[in-house]
């Protein structure tokens, strides 16, 4: 985050400055911008930089303990250098939130300047080679130039001039959250690899008398647990793909001053960021638990792979806060249709009319057909946006103000963010498979996932179907069951569409999803080169074991 901190907030002259450095790896460099008390809300951040025109210099301090920098990764003992975010105060004024580069520790022998402490936080879930550091600043004086100037800027009289935009600031998080979109498909194709690989390996249980074991990959409970997420790690391979391209249309509107979009790339990386890390998330223990007990082993990868996926809920914004985020935006676009404005393109379905006719019992809609599904989904998302934009509208005329119908409909706008979020990806997957130029066999791959993927999608919220009678009832059994009888057409291809995402075993780092499957020898050398292995008579008898043994059988 340091280096595209950097990249976006730099003056010309401040990138030929610094960047050199940090290409050339002179200096390393951090993202300090949550407090031991805030993470979450920037504008409550403490850390402070008052502005003295006489030496031209910025006074950066720690004014409190809630306000230790805390959590910042590399922070503890890596960093030479940090993007410290601080409240810029100068002419006796505060202006907000500021990005400026601190030096922390000296080129020669590494040890802090004055006036920065600087440490690791202790051990963390998972994270283990990241040293996440604390840093408290006492009164430490950096040069003005050290303000990164490219929106906001302050002279050497200490005058201030305001950025266009004051979210410019945040532009780093929304960056990092695009990225987080890729890492969610990237770790869920990890561990569908793994838990695929070894399912297809893996023999247990004789069904019927004399029978061989039948490779547990052969079971519908097996591959109910498994498709649907390697399904899902497809399509979140194409969402990541399109959320990329208009990031980066945005960001180049952006660098044209052109601001118009910044608003739905927030809205739209804040909603696909917690989505996609909260289905990983819960993917990810799916598939460790599907692996049975070699699945809890660390010779899995799977401890290591959900303990360093898991904090992507946090981090980068709270998955709540994001949701949140993302609703009070499709709020918003609810209100600019009811008005008239032409709404941009994410967004546009929230001005169309897509009331449901319900159909009935047996409604004769082709509910195999991916195009039309895909219509419900849109549906559902827009009949929960403007439902939870009523909530808020009702809180408003019961007298609340803004915050507080928006504070008292949150639980109906996370929903409303989750549906517009799964929309667009569910959109964006069939319509990916449509532009992708492949052979028939794969086109005809590829729809069966696209096809699990949305009808599991509907199976496991159908609640929010049938209560808006956009599904009946039966039609929701039916689309069950179609995800149902999917599963052994997947099957055949299923090694295949894991051998795809090209992991080497040195990158899954897993003895279960091993290429060559020759898992139980590896498990036993893995296991025989574990430390307490190393003598057969533990060193720890000799001190407690033996002792408590020899005392008891005397007894005898
Ligand atoms: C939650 C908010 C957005 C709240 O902001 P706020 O100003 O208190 O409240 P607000 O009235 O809702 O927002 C004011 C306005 O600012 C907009 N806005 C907010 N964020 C952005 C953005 N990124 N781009 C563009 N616009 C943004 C909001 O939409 C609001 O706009 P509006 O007033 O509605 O027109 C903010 O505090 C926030 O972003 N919190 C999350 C902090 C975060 O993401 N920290 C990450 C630290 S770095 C890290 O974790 C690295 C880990 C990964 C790694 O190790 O690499
Ligand atoms: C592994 C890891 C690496 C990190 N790396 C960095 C880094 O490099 N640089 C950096 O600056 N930070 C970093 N962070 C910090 C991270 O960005 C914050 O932890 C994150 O932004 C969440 O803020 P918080 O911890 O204050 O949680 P809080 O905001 O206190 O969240 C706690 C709970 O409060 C709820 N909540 C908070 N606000 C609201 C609201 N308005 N409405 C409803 N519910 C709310 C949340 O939903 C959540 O359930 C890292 C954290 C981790 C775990």
């Amino acid at each position: 985050m340091f280096i595209p901190t950097l990249e976006r907030q730099c003056t010309s002259e401040q990138r030929e400055k610094f960047l050199p450095l940090c290409y050339d790896y002179r200096i390393i460099g951090t993202y300090a911008q949550t407090e031991l008390g805030h993470g979450t809300f920037l504008r409550g951040l403490e850390t402070t930089a008052h502005y003295d025109p006489n030496t031209q210099e910025f006074i950066l301090n720690s004014p409190t303990i809630s306000s230790i920098k805390w959590w910042p990764g590399a922070l503890g003992k890596t960093s030479t250098h940090a993007v410290v975010l601080a409240q810029l105060y100068t002419l006796g004024k505060c202006h907000g939130i500021h990005p400026f580069v601190v030096q922390l520790r000296s080129l020669d022998d590494h040890k802090p300047l004055r006036g920065i402490t600087v440490g690791d936080i202790g051990p963390k879930m998972g994270f283990g080679p990241n040293d996440n550091g604390y840093l408290k600043l006492h009164k430490h004086r950096i040069p003005r130039t050290n303000m990164l100037m490219k929106y906001s800027q302050v002279s050497p009289d200490g005058t201030y001039t305001k950025p266009p935009r004051s979210t410019l600031t945040y532009g780093t998080m929304t960056f990092v959250r695009v990225l987080i979109v890729h890492g969610s498909a990237i770790a869920l194709a990890k561990a569908s690899t793994i838990a695929i690989r070894y399912s297809a390996v893996r023999r247990q249980s004789e069904l019927r008398p004399g029978e061989p074991e039948p490779q547990i990959l052969s079971y519908p409970t097996q591959q109910h647990k498994l498709f649907p997420l390697l399904a899902t790690a497809y399509a979140f391979h194409f969402v990541q793909l399109a959320m990329m391209k208009i990031y980066t249309d945005v960001n180049d509107q952006i660098n044209n001053s052109n601001f118009s979009r910044i608003q739905e790339l927030h809205a739209l990386s804040s909603g696909l960021k917690a989505f996609t890390s909260w289905v990983t998330n819960a993917g990810l223990e799916v598939c460790r638990m599907s692996c049975g007990g070699h699945g809890y082993s660390q010779a899995s990868g799977f401890p290591r792979l959900y303990a360093d996926f898991t904090p992507s809920c946090t981090y980068e914004g709270e998955n709540t806060v994001l949701m949140l985020q993302s609703a009070r935006y499709l709020v918003k676009c609810v209100r600019d249709a009811r008005s008239g404005k032409t709404l941009p393109g994410t967004v546009s379905y929230l001005s169309e009319d897509v009331s449901a006719v319900h159909s009935g019992g047996s409604s004769g809609r082709d509910l195999s057909n991916l195009d039309f599904l895909i219509s419900l989904y849109k549906q559902r998302a827009s009949n929960q946006v403007h439902f939870a934009s009523d909530k808020v509208d009702r809180g408003i005329s019961a007298g609340m103000d803004l915050v507080g119908a928006l504070n008292s409909a949150s639980v109906h706008l996370v929903s409303a963010a989750k549906a517009h979020s799964h929309y667009f990806i569910a959109k964006t997957f069939v319509e990916s498979l449509k532009l992708l130029k492949a052979s028939s066999e794969l086109q005809n791959v590829l729809h069966q996932l696209a096809s699990v993927y949305v009808f599991e999608g509907i199976a496991q919220s159908s609640g929010d179907f049938i209560e808006d009678y956009i599904l009946s009832g039966s039609e929701a059994k039916t689309i069950r069951q179609l995800a149902v009888d999917l599963l052994p057409l997947i099957r055949v291809n299923a090694v295949s569409l894991v051998d795809a995402f090209s992991f080497r075993d040195e990158v899954l780092q897993s003895v279960l999803g091993r290429y060559d499957g020759n898992v139980y020898e590896n498990l036993f050398k893995w296991a025989q080169n574990s430390p307490l292995n190393k003598t057969d008579v533990h060193p720890s008898y000799h001190k407690y074991l033996g002792p408590l043994l020899k005392r008891n059988q005397s007894k005898l």
